[in-house]
């Protein structure tokens, strides 16, 4: 175990190290509400100027509940790998120095020293000879811990225990005082490197990413803050959830999207296994096929007329032009450098003749009616959705362009049976979105950001991975997942795949200890493991939660319901009740039946109540301190991936897992 000395001569000095500290704060914070942006030249600059300081005037903020460091770090005595460190450093959410001299008085956890916080041990202490973590209540410093980093083994911290502990209010917070050992070094893996996580569920893959977008921003902001950070994550009720953690550490220009954000809501819904075919990646070649099939065989030549003077091109000669460019550029800027390439043939005729034409003329002519009749002839002007609308709805035209992609029964599986008039009105579905962005991206280049982190990450199709890889195709991705919480018809096997995708190279990593869910509880859901995943390793629990998981038989669901949640709000923190989706509508009204106060978790809302309905298809990433499971089976036959469904459900407590039922439990559950 660690030391705990107790002390009162420390904790008072430490606490006035704390004050000193907040003061120094007040006074950069002062210092920077001082500062003029009038020195800019212009107004622009000005603008800017001002902006930068309002956002490092907030960032100077102090607020009182969220202490300005969280641990300390002594140094070896002797020399070696410490000569070229402080003698003590304390490690904090930002930097804050004292003005007179700049000494550091806290150090930003980011910066390259503060790693040794989270990395050194008995092992390698990097020069250190004590961490010591601090315990706050409501940002009073309270209590501290020592690790001797020069001998002996390092338990459990009770710090870290307490904090995993904490009752869950509210949204997400961070893990920057207790990020473990193997999270820190995926947080703090180099920008142009992807990573890819397999974690167990509660293992820290969302917290983790979430940090690593912090740290990047950190360590790269100048890069980043023109390119930008992207955050993807499965729903919004999950988004809101995570939403408090980045603006927590100081992090407030982050995108955060679902994939529906970024590719369109989806306006209607189809088969899962109509959904899995359009999602394969197979689709980029069909589509790439589609699109250039509207390139024709030019069968004219071109006539422009200037004043007197006709100028004329054969046909074969518009025919090469074509052939050049077709299939080597984007779409778009084919047609346009096709027009350009035909007024420049045209200029050359010109110049033979003895005229002098400048560019202008060359864009004139570019413009021009013969040349627009060529241009809407052979390269049409065409648009993702008359593209995809023509595909699926004739079956010609989609036989042309699955040749050597898609067999006949594929083919008939992605067509619609029923074609919408036109692709104005056409329902586009979750898995048509995703071949509409790859389809606009072959007419005009999608943008990229600097870095995307996108979460759940086994649930996404080829064609949306594909779609998210344009995104951060000039930069690099965290990609955060769990193949045993796949749960849609095309989630990925393997996350060689997942990258390849992508489009990124990356190293994948895997997490399996376990710091939301008691080991009593993850062992119970475990059992599922070997039908939904069999080659992943099974998750271990940082807590062993003895008699956190209670398995009822109960001939009255609705009353067994409201009776466990009952019981559960005599006890601290959230109460989720997860129920199969059908059956959410009955359990709040049965809820409101037993003059309980609750809410209904939905795709858009955020939840912030105590006691929450929670839809099972909503439950993905979130969690709660007690969770009440209603008839495992019902939830396990709702969907064709049920069982990893319920793996997700049954993985969302902190503190206690009650599991009702009135039919038997799945079989794969029941046996252990
Ligand atoms: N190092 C840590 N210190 C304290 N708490 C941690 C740490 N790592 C993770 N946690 C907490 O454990 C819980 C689970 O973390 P998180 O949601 O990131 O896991 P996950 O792997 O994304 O889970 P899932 O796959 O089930 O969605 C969160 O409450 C998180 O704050």
């Amino acid at each position: 175990m660690p030391a705990e000395p107790d002390e009162p001569e420390t904790l008072a000095a430490e606490r006035a190290h704390l004050a000193e500290s907040r003061t120094a704060l007040r006074r950069m914070r002062e210092h920077a509400e001082g500062l003029s942006a009038d020195v800019a030249a212009d107004w622009v600059s000005k603008q800017f100027l001002e902006s930068l300081l309002d956002q490092r005037i907030a960032a100077l903020a102090d607020h009182p509940d969220t202490p300005l460091f969280f641990g300390r770090m002594d140094r070896d005595g002797g020399a070696g790998d410490g000569a070229d460190l402080p003698a003590v450093m304390y490690v904090g959410r930002r930097h804050v120095h004292d003005g007179d001299e700049g000494r550091p008085l806290v150090l930003d956890w980011r910066a390259p020293v503060s790693r040794a916080f989270y990395q050194a041990g008995p092992a390698d202490p990097m020069g250190w000879r004590l961490r010591r973590r601090f315990g706050f209540q409501a940002g009073e410093l309270t209590a501290f811990e020592d690790e001797p980093l020069d001998g002996g083994e390092i338990g459990p911290s009770r710090i870290l225990t307490e904090e995993i502990e904490r009752p869950r209010t509210g949204p997400m917070r961070d893990i920057v005082a207790t990020i473990q050992p193997e999270q820190d070094v995926i947080v703090r893996a180099d920008l142009p490197r992807s990573v890819c996580v397999q974690g167990a569920p509660g293992t820290g893959k969302t917290a983790v990413g979430l940090h690593r977008a912090a740290y990047l921003l950190f360590t790269h902001r100048e890069r980043l803050s023109r390119s930008g950070v992207l955050i993807v994550g499965p729903n919004r009720a999950f988004l809101a959830y995570i939403s408090a953690v980045l603006p927590a550490l100081g992090e407030v220009r982050v995108e955060q999207a679902t994939i529906d954000d970024l590719l369109g809501e989806p306006l209607g819904a189809e088969p899962p296994a109509v959904s899995a075919a359009k999602g394969d990646a197979r689709m980029a070649d069909v589509l790439r096929k589609a699109l250039w099939l509207h390139v024709r065989k030019p069968e004219q030549g071109l006539v422009v007329t200037r004043g007197a003077a006709r100028y004329r091109l054969a046909d074969h000669e518009v025919r090469e032009i074509a052939a050049a460019l077709r299939g080597t550029t984007r779409y778009g800027s084919g047609r346009a450098a096709f027009a350009q390439r035909l007024a420049h043939q045209i200029l050359v005729r010109m110049e033979r003749r003895g005229e002098a034409p400048d560019d202008r003329v060359q864009d004139q002519v570019a413009r021009s009616r013969p040349v627009k009749e060529v241009l809407d002839a052979v390269w049409p002007k065409v648009t993702a959705e008359q593209v995809l609308h023509r595909l699926l709805s004739d079956a010609d035209f989609l036989r042309k362009a699955s040749k050597g992609a898609l067999d006949e029964d594929e083919q008939a599986a992605i067509r619609w049976a029923r074609p919408a008039r036109s692709h104005r009105s056409a329902k586009w579905t979750a898995a048509d979105r995703a071949l509409l962005d790859e389809l606009n991206d072959l007419i005009e280049r999608t943008t990229s950001v600097g870095h995307l982190v996108v979460d759940e990450a086994q649930d996404l199709s080829a064609m949306q991975l594909r779609a998210l890889g344009r995104r951060c195709g000039t930069g690099s991705a965290t990609v955060l997942g769990d193949l045993a919480q796949g749960t849609t018809a095309w989630s990925a096997r393997s996350w060689k795949e997942v990258l390849t995708h992508l489009g990124q190279d990356g190293e994948v990593t895997e997490l399996t200890l376990g710091f939301r869910v008691p080991g009593t509880v993850l062992d119970f859901a475990a059992r599922l493991l070997p039908h939904v995943a069999p080659e992943l390793e099974r998750p271990r629990s940082l807590r062993p939660g003895p008699g956190a998981l209670d398995v009822r038989r109960v001939p009255d669901l609705a009353a067994a319901a409201a009776g466990a949640a009952r019981d559960a709000l005599t006890r601290s923190g959230s109460i989720g009740l997860i129920v199969p989706d059908a059956r959410a509508g009955a359990f709040a009204a049965a809820l409101e039946g037993a003059g309980l106060e609750h809410e209904v978790l939905g795709a858009d809302s955020d939840g912030t109540g105590r006691l929450l309905v929670v839809p099972a298809t909503l439950a993905k990433g979130l969690e709660y301190d007690h969770v009440i499971v209603v008839e495992p089976a019902a939830i396990a036959a709702a969907e064709a991936r049920g069982l990893a469904r319920l793996y997700v459900v049954l993985t969302r407590a902190v503190t206690s897992l009650t599991v009702l039922h009135g039919d038997d439990l799945p079989a794969e559950l029941a046996m252990s």
